[in-house]
C-alpha cells in the first residue's frame, strides 16, 4: 500500500481542494464555505487540520452525537474544546439525533447523520468527510458478503452533490497509516471509539482480520482494489445515466412500458427492472425476485393480473405498462368522501385565466366556491360526464377504460362533484358544460400525483 509523508499528505490535499475549488459546481458557482464532519476519531480529526492548515474560506464544523455510547458526551465535549482551540472564527454545530436500538442501529445511525449534513448544508458549500482508502477497501468486502451488484460494489465517490451543495472525500486515497503517521508526528489527539475493537462488527471483523491477511500477501492490494473499485464507479455510472435516459424515453418512474423493455435484451430487461425498482422503491430486490418480478408479472398475459410484492411495494401489469404501487396506495377503500374540502393538499383547485378552465357560479352569498356545494371524492360507480369535445354524455367508467387507466387506479382518482354533478376528473377532463369561454377567469384542478 503507497503510504503518504507527512508534507506529500499535505501537498495531496491541498492540491486536491484547489481542483476541486476551481472546478465549476452544479450551477458554476464558487465555494462559500467549507463543512467539515468531524465524529472526533483520527480520521476527522486529521481532515480538520489539514483543512485549516490549508485553507482561507470560512468553515463549519459539524458533529453529530448519536448518544448510542456511554461517551458520547464526551466526545462532544472534545470536538468543541478542539474547534475553540484552533483560535479562529470556526462555527462549530453539534446536532443530536435519535437513533432506535433496534436491529441494525449503526445503519440507522449512518442515515440520520447523512439527514442532517444535508439539512445543514447550504448552496455552494462543500462538506468534507475522513472517509480514506480502508474505509473504501473494508466498504467493499462488507458488500461482497452480502451479495451486492455492480453499482454497490462501485467505490464510494469522491464527490457528489449533498443537499444543496456537495459532499467531498479528500482523503479517499490515502490509506489510514498515513492518517496515524501524520497524526502522531503533529501530536494531534483524537478520541477513540471502544466498539470499533468489537469482531461483532463485520467492518471490524474485516479491518482485523481479513485486511492484515490480504495485505501480508499482497502489499499493494488496498491500492489496485481501490482502483478496481474506481472503474467500477465510472460504469456503473454509465450505466445509469443510458438506463436514466432509456426511462425518460419509456415513461415514467412510476410505470414501465413494456413493449420497449421486450425488445431489449433478457440480460438488460434485468438490468433495468432492477435500476428501475431500486429507484422506485428505494431498494434492490435479490436476483430471485427480480426474475419473478421479469417472469410472473411482466411476462404474463395481459388479463392475468399478476402481482408480485416485495417490502411496501405491489408490481402490476396492465396493458403494455408495469406499475410499482406503494401498498398504501392501493389499500385506499374507494369509499365516497364526505367533505375533503377545497384545501391546498393533494389536490387543490387554482383560479387561472385559462380557457380549459371549470365556470363556477357563485353561490347565493356571493361565496365564489362554496365547500357545501362542491365537493371532492372518489368514485362510486355511475357516474356520468360529457368531456370536453365528445358529442355523447358517457360514463366514467367505460371513460376510464379507454383511457387505459388501469383499474386499481381508477378508485383513487380525485373527482370534483359540484351539487352532485360530476364536474372534472382530476387534472384529467372536465365536463363541457362546465368550461369557460376563453380568456375568462375559471377554476382549475391541480392533482399532485
Ligand atoms: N458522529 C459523527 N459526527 C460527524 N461526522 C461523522 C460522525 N461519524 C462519522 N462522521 C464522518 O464520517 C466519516 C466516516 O465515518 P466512519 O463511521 O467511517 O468512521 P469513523 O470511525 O466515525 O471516522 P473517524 O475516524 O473520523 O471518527 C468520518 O471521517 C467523519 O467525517
Amino acid at each position: 500500500m503507497s503510504s503518504y509523508s507527512d508534507t506529500d499528505l499535505l501537498s495531496h490535499f491541498s492540491s486536491l481542494l484547489n481542483v476541486f475549488q476551481n472546478e465549476p459546481l452544479q450551477k458554476q458557482q464558487t465555494i462559500k464555505a467549507w463543512c467539515v464532519a468531524f465524529s472526533g476519531g483520527l480520521d476527522s480529526r486529521v481532515l480538520l487540520h489539514l483543512l485549516i492548515t490549508s485553507t482561507s474560506l470560512p468553515v463549519r464544523v459539524i458533529h453529530i452525537h448519536h448518544g448510542i455510547s456511554d461517551f458520547a458526551d464526551d466526545w462532544e465535549n472534545f470536538c468543541r474544546d478542539t474547534v475553540v482551540a484552533y483560535d479562529a472564527d470556526i462555527e462549530f454545530i453539534s446536532k443530536r439525533v435519535a437513533v432506535d436500538s433496534s436491529g441494525s442501529f449503526e445503519e440507522k445511525a449512518r442515515q440520520a447523520r447523512y439527514q442532517v449534513f444535508e439539512d445543514l448544508l447550504g448552496e455552494n458549500e462543500v462538506l468534507l468527510m475522513g472517509h480514506h482508502l480502508n474505509d473504501q477497501v473494508e466498504t467493499f468486502f462488507q458488500r461482497l458478503v452480502r451479495g451486492a451488484g455492480l453499482s454497490g460494489l462501485a467505490g464510494m465517490p469522491k464527490s457528489r452533490p449533498l443537499g444543496k451543495g456537495q459532499l467531498l472525500r479528500p482523503l479517499l486515497e490515502v490509506p489510514r497509516a498515513s492518517l496515524l503517521k501524520y497524526a502522531q508526528e503533529r501530536e494531534l489527539s483524537w478520541v477513540e471509539d471502544e466498539s470499533n475493537d468489537s469482531l461483532d462488527y463485520d467492518r471490524n471483523y474485516i479491518r482485523h482480520k481479513i485486511a492484515p491477511s490480504f495485505l501480508s500477501r499482497w502489499p499493494s492490494a488496498f491500492t489496485s482494489i481501490a482502483r478496481s473499485l474506481s472503474v467500477a464507479r465510472q460504469d456503473s455510472e454509465s450505466l445509469s445515466f443510458y438506463r436514466d435516459q432509456w426511462l425518460v424515453v419509456n415513461r415514467s418512474l412510476t410505470e414501465l412500458n413494456l413493449a420497449a423493455l421486450g425488445e431489449l435484451p433478457r440480460t438488460e430487461q434485468l438490468g433495468l427492472l432492477s435500476y428501475w425498482v431500486r429507484k422506485r422503491a428505494g431498494h434492490s430486490m435479490s436476483y430471485d425476485q427480480l426474475t419473478s418480478l421479469l417472469n410472473d408479472v411482466v411476462m404474463s398475459q395481459q388479463d392475468a393480473q399478476a402481482v408480485l410484492r416485495v417490502g411496501a411495494f405491489e408490481f402490476r401489469r396492465y396493458q403494455q405498462a408495469l406499475y410499482a404501487l406503494s401498498i398504501t396506495d392501493t389499500e385506499f377503500d374507494g369509499a365516497w368522501s364526505q367533505e375533503i374540502t377545497l384545501q391546498p393538499g393533494q389536490v387543490h383547485i387554482e383560479r387561472l385565466p385559462d380557457g380549459s378552465c371549470l365556470r363556477l357560479e357563485p353561490d347565493d352569498q356571493g361565496v365564489v366556491f362554496p365547500e357545501n356545494r362542491c365537493l371532492i371524492g372518489y368514485r362510486q360507480g355511475g357516474e356520468r360526464f360529457k368531456p370536453v369535445g365528445d358529442h355523447h354524455t358517457r360514463e366514467l367508467k367505460k371513460w376510464l377504460q379507454a383511457q387505459g387507466v388501469a383499474p386499481w387506479l381508477r378508485s383513487q382518482i380525485p373527482l370534483l362533484y359540484c351539487n352532485q354533478q360530476l364536474v372534472a376528473v382530476a387534472d384529467l377532463a372536465v365536463d363541457q358544460a362546465f368550461l369557460c369561454q376563453s380568456g375568462q377567469m375559471g377554476w382549475k384542478v391541480i392533482w399532485q400525483r
